[in-house]
């Protein structure tokens, strides 16, 4: 590492009034473009995330045969023939390795899956189980990990499948946004420990129905989606309410007021949790007619707190409970561990090496309280630990943030937009 790769996260010493604007949501702008690639018709992208991970699912969905125009802030998709051999690179994005593989199956060609080193350690043989299952030709080592490769015949049988999606929600999402394309269906079944991240499986049925699929989800834990035609639909992205954490968090861990701009009025994303959990700090939550308004407390409490709907929020939930008055627990996170790194254990080194007095548990970690000083925090190529670290920093001075670039996987200059409210003369 050079210091070049360490950013000084600005330590904010006034309390703040700031409103932020947001970009798209990862999860929404991806489950958009599988659609469209699926779909009977060109649509549009309104107001898509332009991120790393949004621009490996467009160029992969380009790679087997869709036009993708993301050149302005709508983005264009025209479905094309699935029948070409590709390589898809699927970075560190979970969204492109479990969304992608279903949809290959309707290829006539050989499509091969790869991405960075730590994507091969993140679970996905339980969909490659589920995709033989169904008809699909899966060619891979027998890990149940990239590289794989499947080939298409042009067609998916499909039908029933069980699987075992305790590991992650997108093992489920992954085969409902193919399951209108294939020839009946597809009937998923999950056996096994509880399925995290459930909204973001309300979210692709949402997505599903919205273009106009028929999905019947009234037994827990099975989900029907009926084979038919997956119709083109302009989608209009709201921001995105995950990467919305650190800067509410901001008010939280410094007494400050942050607005987010465009809060939905109803959403499906996990990040609408975030209002909820920042009350259990203590901080008083206002709709304005700008957007969601947060005010920090004079003291943030500690709070207890099952996160397993809402996993991807606990880097920063972690990071407010470490700065804390009083003990906290966060719980039903063992999931995260396959996360774009063990979050947990990253957490626990991480905030443990500023000071924090933090215990890994089997689900999550428990804090008490303590002082905090400066120091590097390294983040394991994981966006969400640098918006951990950048907390701490705004509330801690000389905390140094390694590679505050990997932000870029769901949010463009991200060290930009947390300048431009932490530091006065950064603001507009
Ligand atoms: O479907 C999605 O868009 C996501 C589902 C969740 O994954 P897990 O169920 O693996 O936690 C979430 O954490 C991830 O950030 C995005
Ligand atoms: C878990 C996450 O990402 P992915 O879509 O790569 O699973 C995340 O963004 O917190």
């Amino acid at each position: 590492m050079t210091t070049d790769d360490l950013w000084p996260a600005p330590h904010v010493s006034e309390r703040l009034d700031v409103t932020v604007d947001l970009p798209g949501s990862k999860s929404l702008t991806n489950r958009s473009l599988v659609l469209a690639a699926v779909a009977d018709g060109p649509s549009v992208v309104r107001r898509a995330l332009r991120s790393r991970d949004t621009l490996l699912m467009a160029a992969a969905l380009t790679a087997l045969g869709s036009e993708v125009d993301a050149s302005g802030p709508d983005w264009t998709v025209r479905p094309g023939v699935l029948d070409r051999d590709a390589a898809v690179d699927c970075g560190l994005a979970g969204t492109v390795m479990r969304f992608v593989p279903p949809i290959a199956g309707l290829s006539t060609g050989v499509v091969s899956f790869d991405g960075d080193p730590h994507m091969r350690q993140r679970p996905i043989g339980e969909i490659l189980t589920a995709l033989r299952g169904l008809g699909v030709d899966v060619r891979d080592d027998g890990r149940g990990a990239l590289p794989f490769a499947i080939a298409g015949t042009g067609t998916v049988r499909g039908g029933r499948v069980q699987i075992d999606a305790s590991a992650s929600s997108q093992f489920v999402s992954a085969l409902l946004l193919a399951g209108a394309t294939y020839e009946q269906g597809v009937d998923v079944v999950h056996e096994g420990k509880p399925v995290p991240s459930l909204p973001h499986i309300e979210m692709t049925v949402a997505a599903l129905r919205r273009h106009g699929v028929e999905v019947d989800d009234s037994d827990a834990n099975r989900w029907q989606v009926a084979p038919g035609v997956v119709r083109a639909v302009d989608d209009l992205i709201e921001p995105d309410l995950s990467n919305a954490g650190p800067f509410l968090a901001l008010a939280a861990a410094t007494g400050s007021s942050v607005t987010v701009r465009d809060w939905p009025a109803a959403t499906t994303q996990a990040g609408d949790a975030l209002r909820e959990i920042l009350a259990a700090f203590g901080c008083t939550i206002e709709r304005t007619t700008d957007g969601l308004r947060v005010q920090g407390p004079d003291r943030l409490a500690g709070v207890d707190v099952d996160l397993h709907d809402v996993g991807e929020l606990t880097p920063v939930v972690a990071a407010l409970a470490a700065l804390a008055d009083g003990p906290s627990v966060l719980r039903g996170v063992a999931h995260i561990r396959h996360h774009e790194t063990d979050r947990l254990r990253a957490l626990a080194t991480e905030l443990g090496g500023l000071g924090a007095d933090v215990t890994e548990t089997d689900d999550g970690l428990a804090l008490r309280p303590a002082t905090l000083r400066g120091g590097v925090f390294h983040t394991y190529a994981d966006h969400r630990m640098a918006h951990a670290a950048v907390v701490v920093g705004a509330a801690v001075p000389g905390v140094l943030v390694e590679d505050v670039a990997t932000t870029a996987k769901t949010f463009p200059d991200f060290a930009g937009a947390w300048s431009a409210v932490t530091t006065p003369s950064g603001r507009g």
